[in-house]
């Protein structure tokens, strides 16, 4: 593996008697989409803003491109693009006129033309802040984060906000400025998001690392069998959940036997990994045809409740909430 672009060791950060950032290490390889996942509170935002040393730490180190960002911050202000959380533009500002604003702080900016039209902002350059969609909106954020030509962008929970479909959009455009070479560090606490986008990630729970790897490679790691939900016509699913449910004490591949809540025609059968050998016959026998058959796959929300023992909260999702903008920290 080559040299990390991003190392994280042992980081803590306080507030007052507030631990917000208890003890995360993670690393960073150049040309990565890597997610720092958790839930409201966990830490990430104050890992990520002492990491491009906008704050200083109380204990580890925190190294870009090998510079250490705690005892020098303005050295990285042209290797790292920061898009946060808090802070707006003002209303009356146009798209164009912000990214001309911006690149006048950088020696050697990106071409606002070029970014405009790869975010999708061409249509929009007149257009100003107070005026754009939430979409368009994130559109400009990461367009900022890029003005200045950065090796690594940091992007804070850029789809909170947004529906589905533009969630989807921004995905998109994520993985299109990833390809241009920048390596990205996603802030989020959607699980999907992560799960789609993400080459590897660390997922924080109150301060510290819970898990770390791949989205694939940390559901695979998770022990324990299958749920598979079989589906039965209306006339059908008292006999078959009496028909399965004998298979609890019968069968040594089969855990469980009960009806999916919110469904009348649903039973979920849990069990090992072999749980369908167990269950097919079983149906054949009893000369049970069910309507449908589906296995339930795991999720990195089941990688969190393994990892912590609780089910993954996130509070209310805010997609009507206006999205706001930042560029706190890039301004050199
Ligand atoms: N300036 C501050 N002063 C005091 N406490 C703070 C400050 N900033 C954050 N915190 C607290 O530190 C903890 C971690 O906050 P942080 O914003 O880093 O979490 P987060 O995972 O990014 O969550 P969110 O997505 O809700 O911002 C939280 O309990 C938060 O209330």
């Amino acid at each position: 593996m080559a040299d990390p672009i991003v190392e994280v060791r042992n980081l803590r950060k306080t507030y007052g008697s507030k631990v917000a950032v208890d003890d995360v290490s993670f690393a960073v390889q150049p040309g990565e989409i890597f997610g720092i996942l958790g839930p409201n509170g966990a830490g990430k935002t104050t890992t990520v803003e002492t990491l491009a040393g906008l704050r200083t730490a109380d204990g580890g180190t925190v190294r870009v491109r090998g510079i250490d960002t705690q005892r020098d911050p303005v050295a990285v202000r042209d290797i790292l693009g920061v898009q946060l959380q808090e802070a707006a533009l003002h209303d009356k500002i146009t798209v164009g006129e912000a990214l001309n604003l911006f690149a006048g702080f950088y020696a050697d900016p990106a071409d606002p033309a070029e970014l405009m039209a790869m975010l999708d902002l061409t249509a929009h350059a007149d257009r100003r802040f107070a005026k754009l969609s939430g979409g368009q909106k994130q559109r400009l954020s990461i367009a900022l984060s890029l003005i200045g030509n950065p090796e690594i962008a940091v992007l804070d929970e850029l789809t909170t906000g947004l529906d589905p479909q533009a969630r989807r959009n921004t995905w998109e455009l994520v993985e299109r400025v990833r390809d241009t070479g920048v390596t990205i560090l996603l802030v989020t606490h959607f699980m999907e998001e992560a799960e789609r986008l993400c080459d590897r990630l660390v997922i924080i729970d109150a301060g510290n690392v819970v898990a770390e790897g791949t989205p694939q490679g940390l559901i695979d790691a998770l022990e324990g069998g299958r749920t598979v939900v079989v589906r039965f016509a209306p006339q059908d699913v008292e006999r078959g959940r009496r028909e399965l449910a004998v298979l609890v004490d019968r069968d040594a591949e089969v855990e469980g036997v009960a009806p999916v809540d919110g469904s009348d025609t649903e039973i979920a059968v849990t069990g090992t990994r072999r749980v369908l050998f167990s269950l097919v016959p079983a149906l054949a026998t009893a000369d049970l045809v069910p309507d449908d058959v589906r296995t339930v796959t795991k999720s990195l929300e089941d990688v969190f409740l393994a990892h912590t023992g609780r089910a993954y909260a996130t509070g209310a999702d805010d997609a009507t909430t206006d999205t706001v903008l930042a560029t706190e920290g890039v301004r050199p």
